[in-house]
């Protein structure tokens, strides 16, 4: 792997400031998607050395707070403008490790900085409140402060950006950070580590743990009391599993889960605009996103028209190796992610779906998955209830509006959904009916650092990103001042 900066590619864990190995030695294999390669061995730590990350966030936490907020935004500051120096670098590894087109992958570190710079301009206005007192012997306060050391587990499908998203915050609102990254993608979080030394955040704010034993980490996170936050983005399963475990000291938790955005086109939606909004909200990082289109619900007025349009747009998807330029469509994450779009897509099939377009792997890299196009769906098939997490369109018939929103509500998840239409009051009626976090009208990419990031149901817990984000790291204290 050629890096300008070679310091960037780190194998060891990052724990009280320094770099180091598993207390047993032991390594796991981090492998390039793309062609099975394993490209670097790194430490395999447990449950004693992320006690001793906790240890050391909790040594860090009495001063890291007594920073003002000017203080640790100038740290943001500087960690953010290192993150911008290295964005080839960090798509380097991030292309390597987790397969996205690289492009996608440059794309990937900006959306990530932007967080970074989000907070450290956020850090500087974590604002309490004066209260017109109820007696006129009293003054009443708001402060906000600190929650304290805050753990982050984070996903593989967006190796810089969840960790980014979960950590500036934090670290803004003066909480030291214990983070557990996915084991399928380690060296993106180590060298965010790498240039958050660089920038000089003192020893024990800024810890990474990497783990291939995460049920045994995400124990000692949660049994311990000293972390006071848990912030969590993967799938539902594991969110709730987390939340549950949390319970026991009544930790603080955010959970950013699973998703199954519906995209419904109405028969007065500018159908080449859909077309554009469906192709990337679909099959953005071979579809492997929370925010996915997962159901396409068109009005039979215009389903014809669409599926070829959509047919058209998909089949000009170049698949590939994520370095090859052009390519729109890399592999996916790993085997068991393959085998689970196959399954889906034969049920779909086997249940009375129509294929229209791609249903096969592609040779050219490992784990690759075509483009694929399934027409006939019902919302009632396992492709429609289940997040796919692969890049596959699903086309479901509609008539009425009051259908294809029940038909868009029946799910339990409740992250994202997106529609298109130019009538402006289908839009208010629609934008309020649907049971979703996020809502995108017209728009087929809606996620940014300003506005508030976040499901509803078993979509999550919490908002990251926007004023709210902040929030979720800060505690409020009410003083009552008597001034007799
Ligand atoms: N809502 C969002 O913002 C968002 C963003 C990205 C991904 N996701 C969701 O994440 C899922 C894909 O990511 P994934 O496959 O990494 O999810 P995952 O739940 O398998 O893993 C996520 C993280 O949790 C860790 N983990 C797994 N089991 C654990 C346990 N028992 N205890 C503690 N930690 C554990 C993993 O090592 C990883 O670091 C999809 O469902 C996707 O929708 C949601
Ligand atoms: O996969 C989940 C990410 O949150 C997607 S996004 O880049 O934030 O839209």
């Amino acid at each position: 792997m050629q890096l300008n900066n070679p310091a960037l590619l780190q194998h060891q864990s990052f724990i009280d400031g320094q770099w180091c190995d598993a207390s047993n030695g032991e390594v796991f294999a981090v492998k390039n998607p793309a062609t099975g390669d394993v490209i670097a061995e790194v430490a395999d730590l447990g449950a004693d050395e992320t006690t001793r990350a906790i240890a050391a966030a909790e040594a860090a936490r009495a001063d890291w707070s007594a920073y003002t907020g000017k203080e640790r935004s100038a740290l943001l500051r500087r960690w953010f403008d290192l993150i911008i120096e290295a964005q080839d670098d960090l798509a380097v590894l991030m292309t390597s490790e987790q397969g996205k087109p690289v492009n996608e992958a440059r794309g990937e570190v900006l959306y990530g900085a932007s967080f970074v710079e989000w907070f450290a301009e956020e850090a500087k206005r974590v604002y309490g409140d004066i209260i017109p007192p109820h007696g006129r012997d009293k003054r009443l306060l708001v402060l906000k402060q600190p929650i304290g050391v805050a753990a982050a587990i984070t996903p593989w499908n967006f190796p810089i950006a969840m960790i980014t998203r979960k950590v500036a915050p934090a670290l803004a609102a003066g909480c030291p950070v214990v983070i557990k990254p996915s084991e399928l993608t380690p060296l993106s979080a180590l060298a965010l580590a790498q240039l958050a030394q660089e920038a000089g955040f003192p020893q024990g704010v800024f810890n990474v743990v990497t783990s291939t034993n995460a049920p045994a980490v995400g124990k000692v996170l949660c049994a311990d009391s000293r972390v006071r936050k848990l912030s969590f983005t993967g799938s539902t399963p594991v969110g709730k599993l987390l939340a549950e475990q949390c319970a026991s000291n009544v930790k603080k938790v955010s959970l950013e889960l699973g998703g199954n955005a519906p995209f419904i086109v109405f028969d007065d939606a500018d159908l080449d605009a859909a077309i554009s909004g469906v192709i990337a909200s679909k099959f953005r990082n071979a579809g492997q996103t929370c925010v996915c289109t997962n159901r396409i619900f068109v009005h039979e007025a215009v389903y014809d028209a669409f599926a070829e349009k959509l047919k058209t747009a998909v089949h000009a998807l170049a698949v590939g190796n994520g370095f090859d330029e052009g390519v729109a469509i890399g592999p996916l994450i790993d085997d068991r992610a393959l085998h689970k779009v196959e399954s889906l897509v034969k049920d779909a099939l086997d249940n009375g779906a129509t294929l229209l377009s791609g249903g096969e792997r592609f040779e050219s890299v490992t784990n690759g998955y075509r483009p694929t196009i399934l027409s006939n769906v019902d919302n009632a098939m396992r492709i429609a209830q289940e997040e796919i997490f692969g890049p596959v369109a699903t086309l479901i018939p509609f008539t009425e509006e009051a259908d294809v929103v029940q038909m868009a509500n029946d799910t339990p998840f409740g992250l994202a959904a997106y529609f298109y239409s130019r009538d402006i009051g289908r839009v208010w009626r629609v934008s309020e009916a649907l049971e979703y976090g996020m809502v995108g009208i017209n728009e087929g990419i809606i996620s940014t650092e300003v506005a508030p990031f976040g499901g509803i149901k078993e979509s999550g817990l919490g908002r990251e990103g926007s004023k709210y984000g902040i929030d979720d790291y800060v505690e409020i204290k009410y003083l009552c001042m008597g001034v007799n």
